[in-house]
């Protein structure tokens, strides 16, 4: 077994039960099918991350068949669920880490109009208060990636960096959001394929209209720094 200080060892395991969870909530949301998607966890204070088993059907998903990798995508041996092979993503989740050090949480889906929304590589346009709120405007579009390597992750990185969306829609793939932590990053893919399913009906009954560059502004900053309850650390929620 790795020897890891206890405070990484007690980080690893709370990292272990929320990425577990969380994979239940990309369901209960209706976000993936069958196996498809992955989230994972940055482990805080380690360049280590954890992140589910490739082709596992959701209902097997726990803490201790979750996989823990170095920040370069290697599963760490002799850990618990090291003995199978990592999502497909592993290596695209973390380039993600290795460039954005701020980035706690990586999650991948489907879901369903997001993923239309890539086929058709259009960047979803910022026309709801709730984009503003949440993306800070509109929704990017990432180029065709090959799965497997790190060229996914390349593309998260190059189109999400110095933008305030923490969404992208990888071209014929499908979305891929970023949080401060994980449950940050699965909430992002909620509100994606919330605004998705919203801004095509839209469109269906006419052109949307666009929203200001300073309303979105402001309703951005609302959303991030008032909305909600006051945190111990002082921020809004
Ligand atoms: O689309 C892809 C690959 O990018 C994945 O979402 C798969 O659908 C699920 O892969 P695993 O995480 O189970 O390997």
């Amino acid at each position: 077994m790795t020897a890891f200080s206890p405070e990484t060892q007690v980080a690893i395991a709370r990292v272990r039960d929320e990425v577990a969870a969380l994979h239940a909530e990309l369901v209960r949301s209706g976000l993936v099918v069958w196996t498809g998607g992955n989230v994972s966890g940055r482990v805080p204070g380690a360049d280590l991350f954890v992140i589910k088993p490739s082709g596992v059907s959701y209902d097997d998903l726990d803490a201790s068949s979750m996989i823990l990798c170095t920040l370069d995508g290697e599963v760490v041996p002799n850990t618990p669920g090291s003995d199978r092979s990592p999502s497909s993503d592993t290596a695209a989740h973390a380039y993600v880490y290795r460039e954005m050090p701020e980035v706690g949480g990586v999650v991948h889906t489907h879901s369903t109009y997001a993923t239309a929304w890539a086929a058709r590589a259009e960047a979803i346009p910022c026309v709801l208060t709730a984009m503003a709120d949440e993306f800070g405007g509109e929704i990017p579009v990432g180029p065709f990636a090959i799965i497997g390597d790190d060229s996914i992750g390349r593309g998260i990185v190059d189109t999400l960096r110095g933008h305030r969306s923490r969404a992208v829609l990888m071209r014929n793939h499908g979305p891929f959001t970023i949080g401060r932590d994980a449950r940050d990053a699965v909430k992002a893919a909620v509100m994606l394929e919330d605004v998705a399913r919203t801004v095509h009906i839209a469109r269906q009954l006419g052109d949307p209209l666009p929203i200001e560059p300073a309303a979105i502004d402001a309703l951005f900053d609302r959303y991030q720094n008032v909305y909600g309850q006051p945190t111990s650390a002082g921020a809004a929620r």
